[in-house]
Order: structure tokens, then sequence, then C-alpha cells
């Protein structure tokens, strides 16, 4: 089943929490028509389900905690099979979060032709995801919990891009100006994929 998506074009997207990887993702699948899967939303949506797993992962997103890597992994290539027919592209938006989670990817499913990073500062981000938090619900856009996420950006996922900058795959892209603007130097990094 996974022979079906190993030569797929797959670009992970790594950025610190409110760097605005979601919102860069859905407007790279606007334009370019990849599927955008986001381990955030992943779990989340097993959270709703009510189901016994999902209370678990609550537990832990809750505190700005990392989930257990095989979880996570197997819910990604889950959703990537099962788009596997009708995808031009995946995204791959909050994995990996740290360097161990990219190898397990990789010995899994495949490499990544590019990762994005989407860069703004620690001030920018704690703003962002402070007025996130008005509307959007999730019980981990709350000060507390957003500076122990951040903590653990620093410590857990910057690691992978010095990891995947060995490579020559990492586009960083300034996620301090105006979306659009941003998605200006998105655009140009995916246009040199084809
Ligand atoms: N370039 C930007 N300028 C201003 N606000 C932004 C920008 N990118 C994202 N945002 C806002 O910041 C918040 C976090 O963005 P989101 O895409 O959810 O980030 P992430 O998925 O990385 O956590 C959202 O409320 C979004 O509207
Ligand atoms: N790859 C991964 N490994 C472990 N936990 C993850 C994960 N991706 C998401 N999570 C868990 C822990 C995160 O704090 C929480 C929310 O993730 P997210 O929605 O990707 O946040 P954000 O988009 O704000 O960066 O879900
Ligand atoms: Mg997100």
């Amino acid at each position: 089943m996974a022979d079906k998506i190993k030569n797929a074009k797959i670009v992970f997207v790594v950025g610190g929490p409110g760097s605005g990887k979601g919102t860069q993702c859905e407007k790279i699948v606007a334009k370019y028509g990849y599927t955008h899967l986001s381990s955030g939303d992943l779990l989340r949506a097993e959270v709703a389900s009510g189901s016994e797993r999902g209370k678990q992962l609550q537990a832990i997103m809750q505190k700005g905690e990392l989930v257990p890597l095989d979880t996570v992994l197997d819910m990604i290539k889950d959703a990537m099979i099962a788009k596997a027919d009708v995808s031009k592209g995946y995204l791959i938006d909050g994995y990996p979060r740290e360097v161990k989670q990219g190898e397990e990817f990789e010995k899994k499913i495949g490499a990544p032709a590019l990762l994005l990073y989407i860069d703004a500062k620690a001030e920018t981000m704690v703003q962002r995801l402070v007025k996130r938090g008005e509307t959007s619900g999730r019980a981990d856009d709350n000060e507390e919990t957003i500076k122990k996420r951040l903590d653990l950006y620093y410590k857990a996922t910057e690691p992978v891009i010095a990891y995947y900058e060995k490579r020559g795959i990492v586009r960083k892209i300034n996620s301090e100006l105006p979306v659009d603007e941003v998605f200006a130097i998105v655009e140009k990094a995916i246009d040199e994929l084809k």
C-alpha cells in the first residue's frame, strides 16, 4: 500500500507555533492542488471523535507536549495513502517536530523534496497565538501553554531545520511580512520543484 506514495512529492512545512504554517498551506492548496496534512488537525480530529485515544492525546496537547511519535506518524501515513490516487503532492504541516520524527518518516514513507521553514520572531508568534486564542477554541492557545510550546519548538524542532539544511532542501520564508507577501516567497520555492 505504501508503494503508492513512494514517488509522491513531499514538502515538510516546519515553523514555530503561530508562525503561519496553516495559513500558507491553505494558499498552496488553492494554487497548486497539493494535499494538506496538518499533524495538529489530524490529532484534533481524533480528540473530537471522543475516543479513548483522543482523550489521552488531548491531555498531552493541553500541556503543550508532543504526542507519541508512532501515533502521529501512523495518522499521517494513513491520510497520505487515502489520497494517493488524487494527490499532486503532499504538504506535511507540523511534522517533523524532532529529528527522530524525520528519520522515522523517511524509513516508513519517503524523503522530502523540500522543507519550507516558516520563520517568525517569538514575540510575533506569541501575539498571533494569543489573538488566535480569542476565537480558535483550541485548548493550547493560552499564554501558559503557548510558552511551553515555544520552548519545545526551540529545543526539539529547530534542530530539524539544521538536519535538512545539510541536504540543501531548506527554504527559509520570512513570515513577518503580510500573508500575501509571505506567499510570494513560498511560491518561488514551490515553483523551483517543478
Ligand atoms: N503573515 C502573517 N501576518 C499576520 N498574521 C498572520 C500571518 N500568518 C498567519 N497569521 C495569523 O497568525 C495566526 C497563526 O497562524 P497559523 O497559520 O494558524 O499558524 P500555525 O499553523 O503555524 O500555528 C492566525 O491567526 C493567522 O491568521
Ligand atoms: N508531529 C507531532 N508530533 C507530536 N505531537 C504533535 C505533532 N504535531 C502536533 N502535535 C501535537 C502537539 C502540539 O502542541 C499540538 C498542536 O499542533 P499544531 O496544530 O501543529 O500547532 P501549531 O499549528 O500551532 O504549530 O499537537
Ligand atoms: Mg497550524
